[in-house]
């Protein structure tokens, strides 16, 4: 069956962001930064606060204290380098950043692709807005950067056709060819299109990928979960607000939310990923 409990979420979100889009109501500028934040921080975020409770029940940890606690310190560490890395060299940064995320978003793929087409789907989906709505993406890019940026987005709506193309043409010739994956990134592709970049990252970030890992992840977990997830939310929405004081004062608060969005996205999930990519896969080839 195409439409189970993990995209109903995706397409009631895709269907109210195509209607406003209609109704020339979908949110930009402004209030689609704050729609980001308060949906990156309500959806977004506690898919990656649940790391701590993930790390433990895999086994990462180790035993007692001592081992969150070597967690916690490389976990931050590697969140803090992170940022520390995109501030020094911001354009090398968020192109690691754009490279590492079709890598991670590719994951949400895992049971219906091919690991070739999996990182086709993955940089085709990074790389759409840029092909749709160049003007907007360099716009966002040279925020967050503090450079022109337009090479990224050339770059970029060169990789959204290639691998697009190269995407279709695979499933076509092959057998059996997924419709899953077939309905959404079709939808996918509408939205990509008819929406404005941070509403289209929004409505996928939210209504896929977040409640797709959610569900993959918690698959029999106790209510001790709800509770960590909660709080690491919280934990990281107390960061936020700090690095928010720090940053100089006269930028723009349109500025402001949205370097902290994605800078700090981009720094949850270097280690974030290094989690679920990295560490997840090499346990299980250890035991397989
Ligand atoms: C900055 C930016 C973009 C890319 C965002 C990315 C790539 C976010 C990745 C988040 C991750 C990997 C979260 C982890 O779970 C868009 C939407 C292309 C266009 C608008 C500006
Ligand atoms: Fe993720």
């Amino acid at each position: 069956m195409i439409l189970r409990g993990d995209n109903a979420a995706f397409l009631v979100a895709c269907l109210v962001a195509l209607f406003l889009a209609y109704m020339e109501l979908a949110p930009d500028g402004r209030t689609a930064v704050t729609f980001l934040a308060v949906a990156v921080v309500t959806m977004g975020l506690p898919h990656g606060a649940i790391d701590a409770w993930y790390a433990e029940r895999r086994g990462f940890t180790g035993d007692g204290w001592q081992g969150s606690v070597v967690f916690y310190l490389w976990y931050t560490g590697l969140a803090v380098l992170t940022a520390v890395v995109w501030f020094l060299f911001p354009v090398f940064s968020l192109c690691v950043f754009l490279l590492i995320s079709a890598w991670h978003f590719s994951g949400d793929w895992r049971d219906h692709l091919v690991s070739l087409e999996r990182l086709a789907a993955g940089i085709t989906l990074v790389s759409l807005p840029a092909l749709f709505h160049p003007e907007s993406v360099q716009v966002l890019y040279s925020a967050l950067t503090g450079e022109p940026s337009s090479t990224i987005v050339v770059a970029q709506s060169f990789s959204a056709v290639v691998f697009g193309v190269f995407l279709f043409l695979s499933i076509l010739y092959r057998a059996p060819r997924q419709p899953q994956f077939l309905f959404e990134s079709s939808i996918l592709l509408v939205c990509a299109w008819a929406l404005p970049p941070i509403t289209f990252f929004l409505v996928y970030f939210c209504g896929l990928h977040s409640v797709r890992h959610l569900l993959r992840i918690l698959k029999g977990a106790g209510y001790r979960v709800g509770l960590s997830a909660f709080l690491h939310t919280l934990l990281a929405v107390l960061i936020a607000m700090t690095a928010w004081i720090i940053f100089p004062a006269h930028i723009e608060i349109e500025q402001l939310l949205l370097g902290t969005v994605f800078i700090g996205l981009a720094s949850l999930t270097v280690p974030h990923m290094l989690l679920h990519d990295v560490l997840a896969h090499l346990h299980k080839a250890e035991n397989s």
